[in-house]
């Protein structure tokens, strides 16, 4: 195993720092060095993304992040680069002072940030303003700063972490960089690949910076980030009953597609046979649409019961409703203990009765439901969605996916794992009822809750990106992920 084998690996704030002080303590390796480690890999990072940059303006804050900005200034000026430096105030720290000094000896100019002012030219600007040490959001004369860098329109590398962007969760409490690329060194930081974040962090690259294998002896990563992953070739000689029989329930009067969109990925994630439990004027739609989905009208608990006992997993809850009708129907099918995915009103009931769920059972709640599943505020959610979802997993005794940019899927006992994939132009209607089929699927197909929900998401996610490299963000519908979803199952199309 070597250093960049942790690549996929998420570590805290704090883990980092225990990695830095280790390096430091255990392996002999001063603080100095790491920082010129850090800021060589940086610049080799800026010239394989700009390889044409002439002029830098470096852009440097009163710690570390500042003091490797200093020391990537004074390489690129050695390098014969025009390089600017910018300094939000005195550097703070040995590190940042020996760097500072450094960059000045070998001929370079610091200039003050003195609240206003015009930017120097550059072909790309680098951030070196806060890193890992940002603790609160930026004051009004940094936030400044940042929009002046941000309407410059040079791009923009960050160093370690885009500043503003809060490391450890992802949150940007006020103004942030906006990074075109952002090298990040030793371990990738939880934080970067979640909420808010991704929309700053531009492309991430982790530059170990050549530390041994035994710096990581002894230190779990905090989560892990989905990596690509399918399903085996089918055996030659399976027939439709060895692949699952998924029950979709839901769509209340007036939301047909719901329960449409959730079957028709249940379909084309595999399952062998794919029943809907809904209400008779959809039957119709619903069989001309797709004649594979076998519809059937379910009037009440007791409609239910037949239809549940040749199932093998359940998809409850687009379009369910909370109505008479939709409470009825979840509570018989939470009783028949299958295994299920539960989603859109089927979590909304659940918030309203709580109850720890059993077996198989794979919670899909966006931030919205799960402040309701948890009592809080949607914003208490965003502030720290690893601690949502691991709450949420052991109050609710299931494998939680928190959606939004940066999908997380936690279990109960604290495992957690990222979704690097996805786009903007899935933040649609009806993606959450595909990805409720696609799950249910899987499960159907024997996987284990975990792996279903990682795999879902991650198909769901890789379809959706896939799908708008194709058409474009804008405009994308759901349903547009059904094919690319089928092609990234069998090992297609990536
Ligand atoms: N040995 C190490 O620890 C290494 C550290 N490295 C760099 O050092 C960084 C961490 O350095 P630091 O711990 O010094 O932290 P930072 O440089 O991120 O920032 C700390 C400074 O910012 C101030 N601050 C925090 N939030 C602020 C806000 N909102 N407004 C104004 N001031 C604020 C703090 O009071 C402190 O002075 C990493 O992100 C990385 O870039 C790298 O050089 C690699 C090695
Ligand atoms: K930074």
């Amino acid at each position: 195993m070597t250093a960049s084998d942790h690549r996929h690996e998420l570590y805290t704030v704090d883990q980092v720092r225990a990695l830095d002080r280790r390096a430091i303590d255990a392996l002999g390796i001063p603080g100095y060095e790491l920082m010129q480690r850090a800021a060589a890999a940086a610049l080799v990072c800026l010239r394989q993304h700009w390889p044409r940059a002439r002029r830098i303006a470096v852009y440097c804050g009163p710690g570390n992040n500042g003091g490797d900005g200093f020391l990537l200034a004074a390489l690129a000026h050695e390098a014969g680069l025009h390089a600017d430096v910018i300094a939000l105030g005195e550097s703070q720290g040995d590190d940042a002072v020996r760097a500072r000094r450094e960059f000045e000896l070998g001929g370079g100019t610091v200039h003050p940030w003195q609240g206003s002012g015009e930017l120097p030219l550059a072909d790309v600007q680098v951030d070196g303003l806060f890193g890992t040490g940002l603790r609160r959001a930026l004051a009004p004369d940094v936030a400044q700063l940042v929009r002046q860098m941000q309407a410059r329109g040079a791009p923009i590398l960050a160093l370690d972490v885009p500043s503003g962007v809060n490391a450890d969760t992802g949150e940007v409490p006020g103004e942030s960089v906006q990074a075109d690329v952002t090298v990040t060194f030793i371990a990738a930081k939880r934080g970067l690949y979640t909420a808010q974040a991704p929309g700053y962090a531009g492309q991430l690259q982790l530059e170990p910076l050549g530390l041994p294998e035994s710096l990581w002896h002894g230190c779990r990563a905090d989560a892990e980030l989905l990596r690509v992953q399918t399903l085996a070739p089918r055996p030659r000689q399976v027939h439709k009953g060895n692949n699952g029989h998924v029950l979709a329930i839901g769509g209340d009067h007036g939301t047909a597609g719901a329960i449409r969109l959730c079957g028709e990925a249940a379909l084309r994630g595999g399952a062998g046979l794919v029943s809907v439990a809904t209400r008779s004027e959809h039957l119709v739609a619903l069989n001309s649409a797709r004649p594979e989905l076998m519809a059937h009208e379910v009037n009440g608990p007791q409609a239910l019961a037949p239809l549940l006992e040749r199932a093998t997993v359940l998809a409850l809850g687009p379009g369910l409703g909370q109505g008479a009708w939709g409470h009825a129907l979840w509570l018989t099918a939470l009783e028949s203990g299958l295994p299920l995915v539960l989603d859109a009103d089927g979590l909304n009931l659940l918030a309203r009765e709580p109850r720890q769920l059993t077996g198989r059972a794979v919670l899909t709640p966006h931030p919205g439901e799960a402040a309701r599943l948890l009592g809080c505020d949607t914003a208490k959610i965003g502030a720290d969605r690893f601690a949502a979802a691991r709450e949420l997993a052991r109050r609710y005794g299931a494998i939680v996916v928190l959606k939004g940019a940066g999908s997380l899927v936690a279990e109960p006992e604290g495992r957690v794992a990222v979704c690097p994939w996805g786009n903007p132009g899935m933040a649609s209607g009806g993606m959450g009822d595909l990805l409720t089929g696609i799950i249910a699927a899987l499960l159907a197909q024997g996987c284990e809750a975990w792996q279903a929900a990682c795999l879902g998401v991650g198909l769901h996610a890789r379809a959706g990106d896939l799908a708008a490299r194709k058409g474009g963000e804008r405009g994308l519908l759901a349903s547009d992920l059904l094919e690319p979803l089928r092609l990234l199952l069998n090992g297609k199309g990536a």
